[in-house]
């Protein structure tokens, strides 16, 4: 049975909302993308770092890898990715003309997503009428129509119907919306670099909020899972009928930046509990938690227990940062990463990770593990400092 729902709701078009009770740390949802594309950068690696289907990383000189046999910009992790139908002779052409242009890489990204929804028409009707579906009008604005003449250039040899500014300005918009990013395996400590971008059907009806209830996992390069599939973990308890949102983004971003991105590449104005909070400090002109540094430094200075951090702990909070409780349980504590912690059930954890094993959180970004035990001792020392 489906753990969440969509519904409409005023002012926020289609969202997700709890169909069950959701324990903290269940998945609520697991899915597999509609559609995936490798980033231009990731692409332009001399050898290809990526398998073009799922965005695994390729281990250089494996004998597993699987080159495409027409071009030298494409490999496959296994059989099964090489005939999946991302990659048919075509597509494969269109990028290989696409690699050998001048266009800018950013522009070449964009290229990318779009050869692969044009390729839907034809490979998946029935998933580009879903992609069509999802958020985001047909503007056509100036990056659509810079980029309409290459894309029309580079399938005008297929058998589409239609291949118009208009299509292309819309499907644009829906990747804007959309599409997540699959973080390439980080080389040094806060490096972050994007492999691939992915579009799910059920997923993209997660709205945003600044204090979100979930947040998403991948394990692309784990061999034991689906490993292009998205999952989605809550981070509290979950009551039938509450909407489930996601942060489009790190949840230690400061309110001008959230606001920024939200504005631009979501095109809405966020009226979230945190926003609001955070708008008045800016109107008393406090200034104070601007910085990713100072929100962390205020998320750690209300130390609480595990099992002391419940709602109605988080109102006894500081008064000038009523939220602190939510980052000193949430804000992954490695350096640089940004990343949300969630809690891990104890069957995830056993399955995960054996059994014996006390860790209950897990960063989604950097993977870092914590116990209960640790997360007590790091709020101690923290206090400890502070006083
Ligand atoms: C990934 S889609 C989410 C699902 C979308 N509401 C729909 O109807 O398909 C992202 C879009 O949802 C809307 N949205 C997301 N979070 C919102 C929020 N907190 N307030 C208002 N609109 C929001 C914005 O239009 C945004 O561009």
């Amino acid at each position: 049975m489906a753990m969440v729902k969509v519904v409409e709701v005023g002012g926020r078009g289609r969202a997700m909302v709890a169909a069950v009770p959701i324990a903290a740390g269940q998945v609520l949802l697991a899915e597999s993308p509609l559609l995936l594309y490798i980033d231009a950068s990731a692409a332009a690696s001399p050898s290809p770092a990526f398998c073009d289907h799922c965005s695994r990383t390729l281990p250089s000189l494996s004998p597993s890898i699987i080159p495409c046999p027409s071009c030298s910009q494409a490999a496959f992790c296994s059989s099964a990715c090489a005939s999946a139908a991302s990659h048919p002779p075509h597509v494969c052409q269109a990028l290989r003309k696409l690699q050998s242009s001048a266009i800018d890489l950013h522009s070449q990204t964009q290229l990318r997503f779009l050869i692969a929804a044009y390729n839907l028409v034809l490979a998946a009707p029935s998933l580009f009428q879903q992609l069509l579906q999802m958020e985001g009008s047909s503007v056509i604005d100036s990056h659509a129509v810079f980029l309409h003449p290459f894309i029309q250039e580079l399938v005008k040899s297929w058998p589409l119907q239609n291949v118009s500014v208009q299509l292309t300005g819309a499907l644009l918009q829906k990747d804007n919306r959309n599409a997540f990013a699959i973080m390439a395996p980080s080389s040094e400590p806060g490096v972050r670099r994007v492999r691939a971008y992915a579009l799910y059907s059920q997923a993209s009806f997660f709205n945003h909020d600044c204090l979100p209830n979930a947040c998403r996992f991948d394990y692309v390069d784990d061999p034991d899972k689906p490993n292009s599939s998205i999952f989605i973990r809550a981070l509290h308890d979950i009551s039938p009928g509450n909407e489930v949102c996601l942060s489009y983004f790190p949840i230690n971003w400061n309110l001008a930046e959230r606001r920024n991105r939200l504005l631009q590449d979501y095109g809405f104005e966020c009226t979230c509990e945190r926003c609001v909070v955070e708008d008045q400090w800016d109107d008393e002109g406090e200034g104070h938690c601007n910085t990713e540094e100072e929100d962390f430094h205020l998320g750690h200075s209300e130390h609480k227990g595990d099992e002391e951090m419940d709602d109605d702990d988080s109102e006894n909070a500081a008064d000038d940062f009523p939220h602190a409780m939510f980052f000193v349980k949430h804000l992954c504590p490695c350096e640089d990463c940004g990343g949300t912690m969630a809690p891990i059930l104890p069957e995830q954890l056993v399955e995960e990770l054996g059994s014996g094993c006390s860790r209950s959180m897990e960063c989604n970004m950097c993977g870092y593990l914590r116990t209960n035990e640790e997360f007590l001792q790091d709020l101690e020392e923290q206090k400890g400092m502070e006083t």
